[in-house]
């Protein structure tokens, strides 16, 4: 092993470091040599089903300002545990550099590596560092982050950092997708639309967990108004979680809707779909709003109220600052006011094509985080 990366619990988290990790094997550190350390949740089998790389899996548990006292003893022992479990491996293993992208695996992953004299870097993906890396970055060798917001933390910081536009890394499949009108075809046709009768795509998703909130904000809408939009596609990507519960009601809205819905409980492609949408409806974790700036979509943000710092409030800002985007509250969400704010995006005359966008970064800005970051690390472990 020659690098280890601590990324897990979300696709939030491990996506990005999927971008560096692509980024490492362009530069000579083959998949074998990349360790990735998780836990076990669904959502991390379903993402590491796909990938090459070397995965061990943590059993944490994770510790909130409302959990029990003993769930708080009980998160405390299953930190203190994982890190031994870890410090054993890595004394092993002996891995070069230790790369982590926050939450508490990361947490345990930094301090075995610290431990063992192992340099640690540090990626926060996010507008406001979360709780995690900011304990962790005391003991970083280098520290990168995303966006210009979040330069709360002096001395270690990347001198280059905010190359580009969010320097949020990008996984190289999501720089190839292709968005001509025949793909664009395809790839809805796939899904199971009948794509002649449309003449625009929304995708609605909350996350890689999916939200409970938004299933329930878009069926309402398209049961209140079940003509209002008979041209249009509708794909929800509803989260592994939630599927069972809403894949009935979706059947319903899909039969009395005059628009065309789809529904998947997660999508491993979904950034094909972001990237030919012509409305994004989502939350707005920092992957999502990269992503959606990569392609220039235009969004309904729905910032998941209480995130830590409140980041996703920031993170929908940023994005909506530069694009034609807007964010709405969850408590100030409505049937009536969602349909009027999809109905105004998608008839708007500057409709995006993607390519036709004036903001749009170029690739080299965009995948200019990932190759930075992957720089460093190869600096240590080679
Ligand atoms: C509830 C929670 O903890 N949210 C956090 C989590 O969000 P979350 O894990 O939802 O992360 P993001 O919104 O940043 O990214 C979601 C990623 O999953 C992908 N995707 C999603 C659904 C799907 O079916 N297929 C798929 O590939 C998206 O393309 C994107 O790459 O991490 C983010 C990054 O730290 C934070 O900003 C969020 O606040």
């Amino acid at each position: 092993m020659k690098v280890v990366i601590g990324a897990a619990g979300t696709g939030g988290h491990i996506y990005p470091a999927v971008a560096v990790a692509q980024c490492l094997e362009d530069r000579s550190i083959s998949a074998s040599e990349i360790c990735f350390v998780t836990s076990s949740r669904p959502v991390e089998d379903a993402i590491f089903s796909q990938l090459p790389y070397g995965r061990e899996r943590l059993d944490v548990r994770g510790i909130t300002a409302s959990s029990t006292v003993l769930s708080k003893v009980r998160g405390v022992a299953s930190l203190v545990s994982a890190s031994f479990a870890i410090r054993a491996l890595l004394k092993v293993q002996r891995p070069k550099v230790a790369i982590v992208f926050g939450g508490y695996i990361s947490v345990v992953v930094a301090l075995a590596s610290y431990s063992l004299g192992i340099p640690v870097l540090v990626v926060e993906t996010n507008s406001v560092m979360g709780r995690a890396n900011r304990l962790i970055s005391k003991l970083a060798k280098e520290i990168f982050l995303s966006f210009e917001e979040s330069k709360i933390h002096r001395g270690k910081i990347d001198p280059n950092g905010f190359a580009n536009r969010s320097g949020v890394p990008l996984r190289r499949e999501i720089m190839a997708v292709d968005v001509s009108k025949e793909a664009r075809r395809d790839l809805f046709s796939k899904a199971g639309f009948e794509v002649d009768e449309i003449d625009s795509f929304v995708v609605i998703f909350g996350g890689s967990l999916g939200s409970r909130r938004i299933n329930d904000a878009i069926i309402a809408t398209l049961s209140n108004f079940p003509n209002r939009f008979p041209k249009v596609g509708f794909f929800v990507i509803t989260g592994e979680r939630d599927f069972g519960e809403v894949r009935q009601e979706l059947t319903e809205v899909s039969k009395v809707s005059s628009a065309q819905v789809v529904f998947e409980n997660y999508s491993d492609e979904l950034y094909s779909y972001m990237g030919n949408a012509d409305l994004v409806i989502s939350r707005a974790g920092s992957n999502t709003v990269a992503e959606l700036d990569y392609f220039g979509v235009p969004a309904i943000l729905i910032p998941l109220p209480n995130s830590p710092g409140d980041h996703q409030t920031k993170n929908a800002r940023w994005y909506c600052e530069r694009s034609e985007a807007v964010f709405v509250r969850e408590g100030d969400f409505s049937p009536a006011l969602l349909g009027d704010m999809i109905e105004k995006l998608i008839s708007s005359p500057t409709k995006v094509f993607h390519q036709s966008f004036p903001n749009k970064p170029s690739d080299d800005e965009v995948g200019d985080a990932a190759i930075r970051i992957a720089k460093r690390a190869i600096d240590y472990a080679l």
